[in-house]
């Protein structure tokens, strides 16, 4: 059985074209610290945003000790598994521009869906959340009332989907954050690529705030059109929940492979959760109140505090699976990654549309916990 430490590893050279680096270069150096740059990367999908936004993260760290990473691409998210919104500050260059990898957010919301188009409004007020949170904490040039104890640059990676819907929610995202650069990326397929200049703005509003810098995707072939690479989105998603559970075990403990992976979660002692301790939002559906233990039981939940925030915006700590469910003792048992210490402020479980791998749910020789019939008692 492949290793999904391995696969997560397969991925092509990456290539830096001059353009790329002058951008990353002028950005990063011709910029005044304060207030810090603030980039948001936009673009047609797989055009190299996240591949470019690495690349950017690298250049800021010659001349920044961190810097902000704001992730709003729920499919495929830099840092965290799929379904966040996420805020990360990054202190370390990433060696490898080819994979993203996991890395605890400062802050981050559980949206619970891999694209925005089930809740674009929550989507949004989380996406301005996360922002906000930045600006108090990192870039309050200018405010007196409150000063950033730090001031940090932010890169903003934003998903693929510019058409639509989804380009509305990119305008907004851009007159929200009113970026000092946009970092637009463009592909031969001009049909697919957003459209010319400070396509955000209305007419004659502001204009000359931002510095928009127009780049070309990496790689073009001998009629100049744009070879973009096509990535297996699905298996990429899995590989990250994977390697996200992975965390449940040492590093030195021997698990590379799908099937130790599945063992070592089936036999893993789950954290004992008394349901009324805790509430229990579905993100995009409504449960009838006599079948919310049966829909939670072996799903991924996002694990958030709901007591220090408002109603539909609560900071969340990270994923679990619900493994069981005992009505009779009133017990949930979940198994999770996350610090004892930081669960204990856990009071709300998010369920949304992020499943568990189905390859963990298939493995020969292993026997799936979480699927068993007649696991919750019926009366
Ligand atoms: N400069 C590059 N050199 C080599 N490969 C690249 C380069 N830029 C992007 N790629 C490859 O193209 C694919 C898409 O890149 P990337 O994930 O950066 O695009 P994206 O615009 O962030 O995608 P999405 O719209 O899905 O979020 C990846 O497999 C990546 O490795």
């Amino acid at each position: 059985m492949s290793s999904f430490l391995e696969l997560e590893n397969s991925s092509p050279n990456i290539f830096i074209p001059e353009e790329w680096s002058e951008a990353a270069e002028s950005i990063v150096f011709d910029s005044p610290t304060s207030p810090p740059p603030v980039v948001l990367i936009c673009g047609a999908k797989n055009c190299g945003k996240s591949t470019f936004s690495r690349h950017l993260l690298n250049v800021f760290l010659q001349r920044y000790k961190k810097v902000v990473y704001l992730d709003s691409d729920v499919g495929q998210p830099e840092f965290t598994p799929p379904g966040f919104l996420s805020l990360t500050v990054v202190d370390r260059l990433t060696p490898d521009l080819s994979t993203p990898c996991l890395k605890t957010p400062e802050r981050c919301f559980f949206f619970g869906d891999i694209s925005s188009k089930r809740d674009p409004t929550a989507y949004l007020s989380y996406a301005n959340a996360l922002y906000d949170y930045y600006h108090k904490e990192y870039n309050s040039f200018n405010k007196t009332e409150e000063l950033a104890k730090i001031e940090l640059p932010l890169i903003v990676n934003t998903p693929g989907w510019v058409k639509g819907i989804g380009y509305e929610i990119l305008v907004d995202m851009l007159k929200y954050i009113a970026p000092s650069h946009v970092v637009k990326i463009n592909i031969s397929a001009e049909s697919k690529n957003l459209p010319a200049g400070e396509f955000w703005l209305e007419e004659e509003e502001n204009y000359g705030t931002t510095s928009l810098i127009e780049i070309r995707s990496a790689r073009q072939d001998e009629f100049n059109r744009s070879i973009l690479v096509q990535k297996d989105a699905s298996l990429m998603r899995d590989l990250r929940i994977m390697a996200y559970f992975r965390q449940c075990f040492s590093r030195d403990s021997n698990i590379t492979t799908i099937k130790e992976l599945a063992n070592a979660l089936a036999s893993h002692p789950p954290y004992q959760v008394p349901i009324s301790s805790i509430k229990i939002r579905h993100l995009h559906s409504q449960v009838p109140s006599d079948q919310i233990f049966y829909s939670l039981n072996a799903t991924i939940v996002g694990l958030a505090t709901c007591s220090n925030n408002s109603e539909n915006s609560s900071w969340c700590v990270g994923l679990g699976i619900v493994r069981g469910i005992d009505t009779f003792k009133g017990l949930l048992y979940v198994i999770t990654p996350v610090p004892h210490g930081t669960l204990e402020k856990v009071d709300l479980l998010l369920q949304g549309f992020i499943q568990i791998p189905s390859c963990l749910l298939q493995v020969k020789g292993c026997i799936s916990p979480y699927m068993c019939a007649n696991i919750l008692p019926t009366s």
